[in-house]
């Protein structure tokens, strides 16, 4: 098996409705996400021969994706009232509002399909919410 691995990051926030305790309240993180693709072949031909992907296609994939997030209140849909969602915007904030409450689990889940649509072989993507909380998702 072959393999490759590519990090990248997202500043922003959230909260965890229904928590009960300190995360239920606005906070931040620096959202670190770490990306395996595996492959048993390496391509054949063109600028891939001999790679499981090119290293600046995965990377600016993976930047791609945490771009969906960076710099924006991640919200879980339904948790806030819609009057404050248009509040918000209309203040000119960017919401991201996602249909799974914002987990680091669930955001390694969600980043996970976000790659595999763009045609990686990804196996693996973990969310560290902090160098001490650590998440993943695997296929
Ligand atoms: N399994 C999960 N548990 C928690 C998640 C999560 O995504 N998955 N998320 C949170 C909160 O988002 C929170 O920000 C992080 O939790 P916590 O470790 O309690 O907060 P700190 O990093 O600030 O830790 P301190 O030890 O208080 O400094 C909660 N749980
Ligand atoms: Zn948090």
């Amino acid at each position: 098996m072959y393999g490759l691995i590519a990090e990248g990051h997202f500043d922003a926030a959230h909260f965890l409705a229904d928590y009960h305790g300190k995360c239920e309240n606005l906070h931040g993180h620096r959202w670190r996400v770490e990306v395996t693709v595996e492959s048993q072949e390496l391509g054949q031909e063109g600028t891939e021969r001999s790679m499981v992907a090119d290293f600046g296609r995965f990377k600016r994939s993976v930047a791609a994706v945490c771009d969906e997030f960076d710099h924006r209140l991640l919200v879980e849909q339904g948790t806030l009232k819609p009057t404050t969602v248009q509040a918000l915007e209309s203040e000119g904030f960017a919401l991201e509002v996602l249909p799974f409450r914002t987990t680091a689990e669930n955001l390694a889940h969600e980043i996970f399909c976000r790659l595999e649509a763009k045609g990686l072989p990804v196996v693996q993507v973990e969310v560290d919410e902090t160098p001490a909380n650590r998440a993943f998702f695997r296929r």
